[in-house]
């Protein structure tokens, strides 16, 4: 799969785990930084990354900062990315297969690499449920959230 990944200076060692992980997986990774040793600011990578997913350069994006919120929400300005803020593997499934998520974000300073790589896991093995027996529901909400955010 392809697959952008971006963090603030908060999360860069997490970032790089991750990335090394993914393509020993198999999975095409972008990352779009930053780098280790200055500080950033977080909505200028959350908005990057957002803008790669919407337009369809990556399939899936993962988000980090120190806590995960403050780049999850940079990432949800753009209305054609849904970003979930998750800590455990349960919360990324259930962002796949009910929200259509197409980037999570985490938080280095909360969450370790072990934990973090389950959500990757599952976000990226989930599918929507859209593609099963759901009669529509979840799909009729995704489509409201791009309705409001346009
Ligand atoms: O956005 C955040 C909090 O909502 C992130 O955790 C940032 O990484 C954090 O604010 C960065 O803090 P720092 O003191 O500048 O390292």
């Amino acid at each position: 799969m392809r697959i952008a990944i971006a963090s603030d200076h908060a999360a860069t060692d997490l970032k790089a785990e991750l990335r090394d992980w993914l393509i020993e997986e198999g999975h095409e990774v972008a990352d779009l930084g930053t780098n280790p040793g200055e500080s950033v600011d977080y909505p200028d990578y959350g908005y990057k990354l957002a803008e790669v997913v919407a337009e369809g350069t990556a399939e899936r994006g993962i988000a980090l900062c120190g806590s995960g919120i403050g780049i999850s929400i940079a990432v949800n300005r753009n209305p054609d990315v849904r970003c979930a803020l998750v800590s455990e593997p349960l919360s990324a499934a259930l962002a796949r297969e009910h929200n259509d998520a197409n980037v999570i974000a985490m938080g280095a300073r909360l969450t370790g690499g072990e934990m973090a790589r389950a959500c990757v896991t599952a976000f990226l093995e989930t599918e929507f449920a859209d593609s099963r027996d759901t009669g529509g529901r979840h799909r009729r909400r995704v489509d409201k959230l791009s309705k409001q955010g346009s």
